[in-house]
């Protein structure tokens, strides 16, 4: 019966890649038509035909993105109907639905059903596929009535060889094994701000991005203008999950590490935490605004200006009226400048215009030109720039930071030991800690040349024209000879669509005022208030996926509670979910794991993990001197154990030099260290780098180094011990750690 099942289902699932290649067949036809079409000269205009072309692409990428693993569940419902679940949804040329995409609401139930709650499903299938071909079948019967015509029950088998397969250094995604607490988050409404809290291994990271696609395809229409927001802690850990949403058949989401946040600038990791903690404190911002008030002077007695031969008097009055008015006007520094100066300029030139006349009475020669004179003195130019300089974010916060005086004087409410963590040589390069800061600045700066930006009017008229385009194009395409089955609307949205998609991702980058209609965030508990700051006015709407868990925090700037972290931003206005199941770590490991972190003082929540590892954690007691030598001793034992698989080398200070060192002597280029390695099988890193990845096996340097370390947390030693997916090895020269020494 289960050949048969099997026969059934492999005629079925190559039905569907027919049906999928058939269509690419088709995108594909009408793609070189199209340029065919375009090379013969008929097109208006090479943009129009590019504007075809770009829609067939698109559809093209998308079919191309899904070969893999295609196809992945069956629900047989009581209805009696069928429905095969897949990455995304097919039809026959007359509509008859083949496969329904994952993210459909009536998918839900493939995740979901319970033999509790069946949700109208008798039997959930899931598919295995190697290449094109089912390997395997493995049914959950939720119908009891089932059972007893049915010997092919095989339970959690797809989910287990999917967490037995081997690491690669890149996420990969879990479309065919959610599970339904994690389904129930990816589904959850888009509105208000969502936290998923969870310990090690529950699948936050793969939740994340899957619920990033799940909202694009539910709320395509409000978020194809707007975009969604990825952001991690490392450009390391964007790295390791940036196969997964095109895997899942989006491109549309821009993903960016915490220190890629502010357009043009490229920031490496704050060296000093506690540096990082004062720049992410939340009275940052009135450092910075102080900073910019700064920048608004007033001369402390009169200057004489001199402008062709003729003195003029800026009085300390006349400045602060001007600067008062400007700053009425509620409108940014850059901004507010224009009104400072013109004000000023106007009384300059009106005494300008009294000494000349003063000298000439009786001619009432026309005296406009004095104004340009007035403007266009050297004297005039420093004195007004003094009095209001023109700012630039990066000018702002590296004179902050290295001028003493200013520093000073910006932060009456820092004590002069935090001051002297600030300080830093002029133009030392940007560090992540200083991406908010200069977001700050930017906000209160504004644009430096402040043009306008397009008027209502203007985006009608542009809206009139693109349509009269698109009509024009359907027109010259169906001369052409393509058969057209698109409206003139349909096809300018969608070149819409495209432009936004594109500017989206350009936009993060060139655009910071960009505001995006859903953010998600990984490894949230590091983020500081600061980062929070920043983050919210990139999405006004303050929709958000928030996922962490706060016992991993290593950064001191980050969080201790989700309630104090998120406080300040979002008040009570947030959700909390928790993801509880480990799919990551065996049992052994993620208890030996939590066992320390608990005796260290840090409250874990603690996941049951899903399966036996086959080792207890090994901990080897060395000397001081032999850690390193001991390393390279059992590194052939570790691999061996792992059979193929990757391996990280996790550990922090001077002995993670030593280590890379050593290694790379032994295994010459399989060896990787730091971020981007990953492509490598032995990898050296640091506990932070580690966050968010995982191995199949894992080997701790000094894990009492990591507890110990003067700024380093409990959570370092805590992220490192619970990277494997099969087997950890501690070495350890300063005793082992409280609740795991045998
Ligand atoms: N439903 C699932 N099916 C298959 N694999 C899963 C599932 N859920 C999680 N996993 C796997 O478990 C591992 C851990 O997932 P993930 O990295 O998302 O966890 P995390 O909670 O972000 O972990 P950490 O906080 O420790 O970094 C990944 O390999 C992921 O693919």
């Amino acid at each position: 019966m289960h050949d048969a099942d099997l026969a059934h289902e492999r005629d079925y699932v190559a039905g569907l890649y027919a049906r999928l290649d058939e269509l690419r067949a088709e995108k594909r036809a009408q793609l070189a038509q199209v340029r065919r079409a375009g090379a013969v000269g008929t097109m208006q205009n090479v943009s129009e035909r590019d504007a075809f072309a770009a829609l067939y692409e698109d559809r093209l990428a998308q079919l191309d993105a899904v070969d893999d693993r295609l196809v992945f569940g069956r629900l047989d419902l009581d209805s009696g109907e069928e429905q095969y679940i897949g990455r995304i949804g097919l039809t026959t040329e007359d509509l008859q639905r083949l496969m329904v995409d994952w993210r459909a609401p009536e998918a839900g139930h493939f995740y979901q059903a319970t033999a509790f709650d069946r949700q109208g499903v008798r039997r959930r299938r899931h598919l295995i596929l190697q290449g094109r071909t089912v390997k395997a079948i493995e049914d959950d019967v939720l119908d009891a009535g089932m059972l007893a015509d049915n010997d092919s029950l095989q339970g959690e088998g797809a989910l287990l060889a999917a967490l037995n397969s081997k690491r690669t250094g890149r996420m990969s995604d879990i479309v065919g094994t959610i599970q339904s607490e994690q389904d129930r988050i990816i589904r959850s409404s888009i509105s208000g701000a969502l936290v998923v809290q969870g310990g090690p291994g529950t699948g936050k990271t793969a939740v994340a991005l899957h619920r990033a696609a799940y909202l694009l395809y539910t709320h395509r229409e409000r978020l194809k203008t707007a975009g969604v927001l990825l952001v991690g802690p490392s450009s390391s850990f964007m790295n390791y999950i940036e196969r997964v949403l095109p895997s899942l058949g989006e491109t549309g989401v821009v993903m960016a590490s915490v220190g890629r946040l502010m357009p043009g600038i490229t920031t490496v990791a704050e060296p000093e935490s506690d540096v990082a903690a004062v720049k992410g404190r939340l009275d940052m911002a009135d450092v910075v605004a102080n900073a910019v008030a700064n920048r608004q002077r007033t001369p402390p007695a009169d200057r004489i200006l001199e402008v062709d031969g003729r003195k003029l008097v800026l009085t300390p009055r006349q400045v602060r009226r001007a600067r008062d008015r400007a700053r009425a006007t509620g409108k940014p520094h850059n901004e507010a400048r224009v009104s400072f100066v013109k004000m000023l300029l106007r009384e300059l030139t009106e005494q300008m215009t009294e000494l000349v006349e003063a000298g000439n009475i009786g001619n009432n020669a026309d005296r406009s030109y004095l104004a340009e004179d007035v403007r266009s003195a050297r004297d005039v130019r420093i004195a007004l720039n003094l009095c209001w300089m023109p700012m630039t974010p990066e000018k702002l916060i590296d004179e902050l930071l290295s001028k003493p005086a200013i520093l000073e004087a910006c932060t009456p409410n820092l004590t002069p030991a935090e001051r002297a963590l600030l300080l830093r040589p002029a133009g030392a390069p940007w560090t992540e800690s200083d991406v908010p800061l200069l977001d700050e600045a930017a906000e209160l700066l504004g644009e430096l040349d402040a043009a306008a930006g397009r008027g209502l009017a203007q985006q009608e008229s542009d809206r009139a024209r693109d349509l009269a385009n698109a009509k024009q194009t359907l027109v010259n395409m169906e001369t052409a000879g393509v058969d057209v089955l698109i409206t003139a609307e349909e096809l300018m949205d969608q070149n819409q669509e495209r432009e936004t998609r594109l500017t989206a991702a350009e936009r993060a980058t060139t655009d910071r005022s960009w505001a995006f209609g859903h953010i998600v965030v990984d490894e949230a508990q590091e983020l500081s208030p600061m980062q929070w700051r920043l983050l919210v006015r990139r999405c006004p709407l303050k929709s958000f996926t928030i996922v962490g868990d706060i016992a991993q925090t290593s950064s001191v700037a980050g969080a201790n509670s989700w309630q104090s972290a998120l406080a300040p931003m979002f008040g009570d206005r947030w959700q909390l979910e928790e993801l509880t199941v480990n799919y990551r770590t065996p049992s052994q490991i993620a208890e030996a794991a939590a066992r320390m972190a608990t005796a260290a003082g840090l409250v874990v929540s603690a996941p049951k993990a899903v399966r036996e590892g086959r080792w207890d954690p090994v901990i080897d007691r060395v000397d001081a001197d032999q850690i390193v030598s001991r390393l390279v001793e059992v590194l052939p034992e570790e691999l061996a154990a792992i059979e193929g698989g990757l391996l990280a080398v996790i550990a922090d200070g001077p002995l993670l030099p030593a280590a890379g060192k050593a290694l790379r002597e032994v295994y010459g280029r399989r060896v990787g260290t730091g971020a981007g390695s990953y492509a490598q099988d032995i990898v050296v890193i640091s506990p932070r780098e580690a966050k968010g990845l995982e191995f199949d096996g894992v080997v701790v340097l000094e894990p009492t180094a990591m507890l110990n370390h003067e700024h380093g947390r409990v959570g370092d030693l805590y992220v490192a011990m619970t990277r494997p997916t099969q087997r950890l090895r501690l070495i350890a020269a300063a005793g082992v750690p409280a609740g795991i020494e045998d």
